[in-house]
């Protein structure tokens, strides 16, 4: 018998009831018995309800919570939630530094290849790091999601958000006084740019001014370094590109937004006295890296035996890059937030000149795409079936060689590794992150 029947014999108030013959008293008791099984039943389905409430997750409309939209980009996930005190713990807690003398950075584009590569390194030595990204589709989301993990376990708590997301810029600034911006969020790659032009815009150029508003209005306004690019150099044919050449020819509109960035970072430092340390990074390559980059799916191709296009330049002259390992790049950037001196300004307005610094984060020994190739197929025990054809006018540029002589003086920059020895480093994080792709291979 259930309790619900149980109940139906049990007196309504127990103890009390006496015989009553009236028929006024009889619908009474008919009423009473019945008001009393309604108001058990409804407390069963109220009980129920709370119960089920309570099992359910939270909710991404609690008043706590915030919900934004993020436009202006095919790709960009549609919508994505922070807020609330439990989140405002989690940023405040990953921020934490170990001693007063460590920074507090706010690295954007964590989830990203240098980003996440900069985030573990700063962690590592004991500064507070609060991780922003908006796991935008524009390469494998699930490669971004594996770089989040690896931060989570580090203790990096990675905030899922635009860089265009004033509100919340504002707010991760409230909950922490940032000492530094690692400003890594962009939308990468010289010839995507033709397909996807809005998202350059987006990304570097209103992303990048929405988050200079957000520290020039902070206070204190923190120090901030930032990722521009050896595309800088353009149509520039004096070698080796050093900071003093011309930047005014941009071959795409990658190396425009970028070239954009620099002018911008000039006109915030200038007018609010933020600090701003600009790297041209020189073809970045290695372990968790960017599918998106020739060294990369070169290496997925040349396993599956498929073909690869490889490209030389109109008058079969060689194309060659100035290939960077992520290791010692990540060495360059901490040495930029090292001396990277104080913002000058508060309450969005600039006390004395700040400083405002440029510098080439490349190897000085550029190598030719054929050569790469070559080294993987070394690596790889794999010959590549390539097809070698004039280089398209998608925006790429011939060559890259960077001269490092102002970083190495004033960062203490000094690259340490050859393509052969960061390639195999590379291929053997690809084949124990991607397991089965050798065996897939056509050989
Ligand atoms: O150093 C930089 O500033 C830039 O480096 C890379 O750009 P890129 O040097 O073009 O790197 P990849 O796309 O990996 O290309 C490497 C080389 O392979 C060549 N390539 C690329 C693709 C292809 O199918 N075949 C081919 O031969 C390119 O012409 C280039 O010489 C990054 O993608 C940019 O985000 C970064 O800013």
């Amino acid at each position: 018998m259930s309790q619900l029947n149980l109940m139906d014999h049990a007196p309504s108030t127990p103890g009390k009831q006496k015989p009553e013959k009236s028929p006024y008293i009889n619908h009474r008791m008919r009423l009473h018995s019945s008001l009393s099984k309604l108001t058990i039943f409804s407390t069963f389905v109220v009980a129920f309800l709370i119960f089920l409430f309570l099992l359910s997750p939270p909710s991404a409309t609690t008043p706590a919570t915030r919900r934004r939209t993020l436009g202006g980009n095919s790709f960009n996930s549609s919508a994505t939630s922070w807020g609330g005190s439990d989140w405002e713990k989690r940023v405040s807690r990953s921020a934490r530094r170990a001693s007063p003398s460590s920074l507090a950075v706010l690295i954007t584009g964590a989830a990203g290849f240098v980003g996440a590569h900069v985030s573990l390194a700063l962690k590592r030595r004991g500064d507070g790091v609060l991780g922003l990204d908006n796991f935008n589709r524009y390469y494998d989301p699930n490669l971004k999601r594996a770089r989040q993990r690896l931060l989570e376990r580090a203790g990096v708590f990675v905030v899922e958000g635009d860089i265009n997301d004033a509100a919340l810029l504002r707010k991760l600034f409230d909950v922490v006084p940032f000492t530094h911006v690692a400003h890594l969020a962009a939308q990468a790659g010289v010839r995507y740019a033709m397909q996807n032009p809005s998202s350059y815009v987006h990304s570097n150029v209103a992303g990048f001014v929405n988050l200079l508003e957000a520290c020039k209005t902070a206070n204190p306004q923190p120090a901030v370094v930032w990722a521009s690019s050896s595309s800088v150099y353009g149509l520039n044919s004096k070698v080796p590109f050093s900071e003093k050449d011309r930047t005014d020819q941009p071959a795409s509109l990658y190396a425009a937004t970028k070239k954009a960035g620099e002018e911008i970072a000039h006109s915030y430092n200038h007018i609010y006295g933020l600090s701003i340390t600009g790297l041209r990074f020189f073809t970045v390559y290695g372990p968790w890296g960017r599918p998106d980059m020739a060294y990369f799916f070169f290496t997925k191709d040349i396993l599956k035996g498929k073909q690869i296009t490889v490209f030389e330049a109109p008058d079969g002259g060689t194309v060659a890059r100035d290939f960077t390992y992520i290791d010692d790049v990540v060495k360059g950037f901490l040495g930029a937030l090292d001396t990277a001196k104080k913002s000058t300004g508060s309450g969005g307005k600039k006390k004395e000149p700040a400083q405002l610094r440029v510098f080439n984060l490349g190897n000085t020994s550029p190598v030719p795409v054929s050569e790469l190739v070559a080294i993987l197929e070394r690596l790889l025990k794999v010959k590549a079936k390539k097809k070698v054809v004039a280089m398209p006018r998608n925006g790429d540029v011939r060559f890259t060689h960077a001269n490092i002589s102002l970083a190495s003086k004033e960062l203490g920059y000094r690259p340490i590794t050859d393509l052969g020895t960061g390639l195999r480093k590379f291929v053997k994080w690809y084949l124990e992150f991607y397991p089965g792709s050798k065996k897939k291979s056509a050989w």
